[in-house]
């Protein structure tokens, strides 16, 4: 399948991302947290258009060649492939934070096994945690961290419609639990949506044990 970019996008820029996408997908995959073609992955390339992973394809394995580009309504641009089947949450945040540039969106067990024991509370309240800071505009472990955990479906406009409810109420929002499903969170730049990846996996398996624990 071969991708066709507009004139207003240079192949190096388009080749640079989807070689960042392919390259942390391939690490994220080491790590087991997108099991099963699960997961998927994209960085914005102007205010139109965002590079995001094919849809289906074993994100341990990707290529420059299972990257696409998508306008901003989530629609193929330049090739028949099938964006991926979350490409709405994507683009929202692209809509929503002009500022953010990548969005990652796993399925580790721990992400998973949190969102299902925190869905009956809603949300997960961090506190207390230094791995706080390492979310971008966190200073203090001495603040409330609230990352909600929506309700899954599989129609992909409900999930859009809560995520917007949530960002309208004018609640800060860092990343987001899916229920029995996964994570999303987003960044400036890949190295900064790493980090907020990597430290919410870990905050979330400390909450994980402190339930076990205290039980
Ligand atoms: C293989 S089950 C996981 C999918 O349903 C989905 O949640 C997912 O993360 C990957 O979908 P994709 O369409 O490949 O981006
Ligand atoms: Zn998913």
């Amino acid at each position: 399948m071969s991708q066709v970019l507009p004139a207003t996008i240079s192949p190096a820029l388009f080749a640079e991302r989807a070689d960042a996408i392919a390259d942390a997908a391939r690490e994220l995959a080491a790590a087991g947290w997108t099991p099963a073609t699960s997961s998927n992955f994209s960085m914005r390339l102007d205010a139109e258009h965002a590079a995001i992973t094919i849809s289906g394809r074993d994100k341990g394995k990707l290529g420059r060649n299972d990257i696409m580009l998508i306008d901003m309504h989530g629609k193929a641009v330049g090739t028949d492939a099938r964006p991926s089947a979350e490409t709405d949450l994507h683009t929202q945040i692209y809509r929503r934070y002009p500022e953010m540039n990548v969005v990652l969106h796993t399925h580790s067990r721990t992400q998973s096994v949190a969102s299902r024991l925190f869905a009956k509370e809603d949300v997960i309240r961090l506190e207390g945690w230094e791995l706080q800071k390492a979310i971008a505009g966190q200073t203090t472990h001495d603040a409330e961290m609230v990352i909600p955990v929506f309700p899954n479906t599989q129609h992909m406009p409900e999930l859009v419609a809560q995520v917007d409810a949530w960002l309208d109420s004018g609640k800060p929002l860092h990343a987001y639990l899916i229920n029995g499903h996964g994570i999303y969170t987003w960044g400036r730049d890949m190295a900064e949506t790493r980090r907020h990846l990597e430290a919410l996996e870990f905050l979330l398996g400390c909450e994980l044990d402190l339930r076990r624990l205290s039980a």
